[in-house]
């Protein structure tokens, strides 16, 4: 039995969506909101017990949906990929996998899941045949709202797929989170994207691309140019909760498209114009004030000039246009991400924006029962969670996820502006860094035990998704993450000597208990470790 887990991020993209599929260029960041999944290979029963079964969970969903492989030989025959050589599903075969699909009865409220479920069937048959396995997802990301969980789905998919076949030679012994070779990550997008033209029909490829290699990107017809943020940039993402399907707003504008072939193209070639300068405004550096207000000012303006020919393409909707008044009140640019058609939309945070004004439009978002986050896009290119990852789960699971993560957050406090006095001294980093591993966990999700040695000297108190308040060295701190920021959390620090918790009434307490030698934590589900 092989057992891996992979991850791999959802995306925003800055500019240019729709207009990418019709051969312009378009600018997108991975987001550290990801879909995980993992992957058991079981070996080959005895004769007498059968074939097994294909199996998938989709965990968030409540479902779980198994194929006898017996069946799945009948329907689908002898015939399937070699997995070192993408192929797109022949329409016969989507057909004959639809029927697998709907065999299985899912609930006509999540009828919609079936394109995935479908694309599944397609990836694991055409990469390991009929061999029995189960497969487990779960995922960060709202589905179907702009973010690219379709394409997060695909990747890591693929990944623990691949990462257990003949095409890659993983090496078994490996216990840590690692990271594909460059070859390695171009056959996981490019099966990655078989997959994503089974749930949207004609993908241009931006989200499984970004998906698989991480940090921003500049993308036109399947070629992606890396670009680094010359400054940071803060990006609020507000889900306006409308559901829609990306396969059918993608389909509309290439009606449109037919219908008005000349405007149109010009709309996209106007698209085009707007990704290259973006593309180049961003990569450009700005260290003082008046240099960073220019640049973002620039970006703004090519923001609404890019949502406005959004609205030429028919893709934006009444929430989406709520979000756009919201926001221009407070002079905030806007526009939306992905397919448009409701889902999610994009406001630039200037640097020099008061947080009292950020707060405020939040939380009049927040009234109009829209749900925000916020985003930093990151000045470094890649980062581990910032792209497809796997971790081969056969030993020692909890524990080298906790060397992993410790070295993220090693580097996050070595790049950010937490390095502050108390930082000098290495207790006080070692407490840091177990701090902030808590809470990368948590926001992660992840079903992990904590390590058996702990540093003593620190005892958290409360935790939200965002702020953490804690007891260190004999002070309270408060620790402001910004969470799922891109691939950088920006990590705040506030040494607030003696502080009670009761004035951080938004730091809800989840339960983490410190217990002297035990290290256990109180909230967190037992280890399972693979299902
Ligand atoms: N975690 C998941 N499990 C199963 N299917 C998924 C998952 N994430 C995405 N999908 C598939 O992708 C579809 C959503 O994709 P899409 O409409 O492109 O929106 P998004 O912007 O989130 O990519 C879902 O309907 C489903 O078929
Ligand atoms: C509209 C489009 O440009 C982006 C779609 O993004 P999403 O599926 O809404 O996350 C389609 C594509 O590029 O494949």
């Amino acid at each position: 039995m092989a057992e891996v887990r992979a991850r791999a991020p959802g995306k925003i993209i800055l500019s240019g969506e729709h207009a990418v599929v019709h051969g312009s260029t378009a600018v997108a960041a991975a987001i550290d909101l990801c879909t995980h999944v993992s992957f058991r290979l079981d070996p080959p029963l005895p004769p007498e017990n059968g074939d097994g079964s294909v199996e998938l969970e989709l965990t968030d969903m409540g479902l779980v949906f198994s194929w006898s492989s017996s069946r799945l030989k009948v329907v689908l025959g002898d015939g399937f990929a070699d997995s070192s050589t993408p192929v797109s599903c022949s329409p016969g075969r989507i057909k004959l996998i639809a029927a697998l699909v709907e065999e299985q009865n899912i609930p006509e409220a999540k009828i919609w899941l079936s394109s995935g479920v479908s694309c599944f069937l397609y990836l694991y048959t055409s990469i390991h045949g009929y061999k029995r396995g189960k497969v487990v997802v779960t995922s960060d990301l709202p589905l179907g709202s702009g973010l690219g969980s379709s394409a997060s789905f695909c990747v890591s998919l693929v990944g623990a797929l691949l990462a257990l076949s003949d095409a890659m030679s993983v090496d078994t012994s490996q216990t840590e989170w690692f990271k594909f070779s460059k070859n390695e990550l171009e056959l996981v997008n490019r099966w990655a994207f078989e997959g994503e033209k089974i749930i949207h029909g004609k993908p241009s490829g931006i989200d499984n691309t970004v998906s698989t290699f991480g940090g921003m990107i500049q993308f036109r017809l399947g070629e992606l140019t890396h670009i680094k943020s010359g400054a940071p940039l803060r990006m609020l993402i507000t889900n306006t909760k409308v559901g829609r399907n990306t396969k059918a707003l993608v389909a509309g504008v290439s009606e449109r498209a037919s219908r008005h072939p000349d405007a149109m193209a010009s709309v996209f070639t106007a698209v085009d114009f707007i990704s290259k300068e973006l593309s180049a405004i961003i990569q450009a550096p700005a260290q003082d004030d008046i240099s960073i207000t220019a640049r973002e000012e620039k970006i703004e303006e090519l923001m609404e000039m890019n949502q406005g020919l959004l609205q030429c393409m028919g893709v934006s909707h009444a929430a989406i246009e709520t979000v756009l008044r919201t926001t221009l009140k407070y002079k905030l640019a806007s526009k939306l991400t992905g397919a448009g058609g409701g889902g999610c939309v994009l406001t630039l945070l200037p640097t020099l924006l008061p947080s009292t004004v950020a707060d405020k439009v939040i939380a009049e978002l927040d009234s109009c029962g829209f749900q925000c986050l916020k985003a930093e896009i990151s000045i470094v290119s890649s980062c581990k969670v910032s792209s497809c990852w796997i971790l081969n789960c056969a030993k020692k699971y909890c524990w080298d996820l906790e060397i992993a993560c410790s070295y993220t957050v090693i580097g996050w406090l070595l790049s950010t502006s937490v390095v502050t006095e108390e930082a000098a001294s290495s207790q006080w980093k070692e407490a840091v860094k177990k701090i902030l591993f808590l809470i990368l966990l948590y926001q992660l999700g992840v079903n992990a035990a904590p390590p058996p040695a702990i540093t003593p000297h620190v005892s958290v108190l409360t935790c939200s998704r965002d702020v953490l308040f804690a007891y260190v060295d004999g002070f309270h701190h408060l620790f402001n993450v910004t969470p799922f920021a891109l691939g950088h959390p920006v990590i705040y620090i506030t040494r607030l000597p003696s502080t009670p918790t009761s004035l951080y009434p938004q730091a809800l307490p989840i339960g983490f208990t410190y217990q002297h030698g035990g290290g256990i934590f109180g909230n967190y589900r037992e280890n399972r470790g693979l299902c």
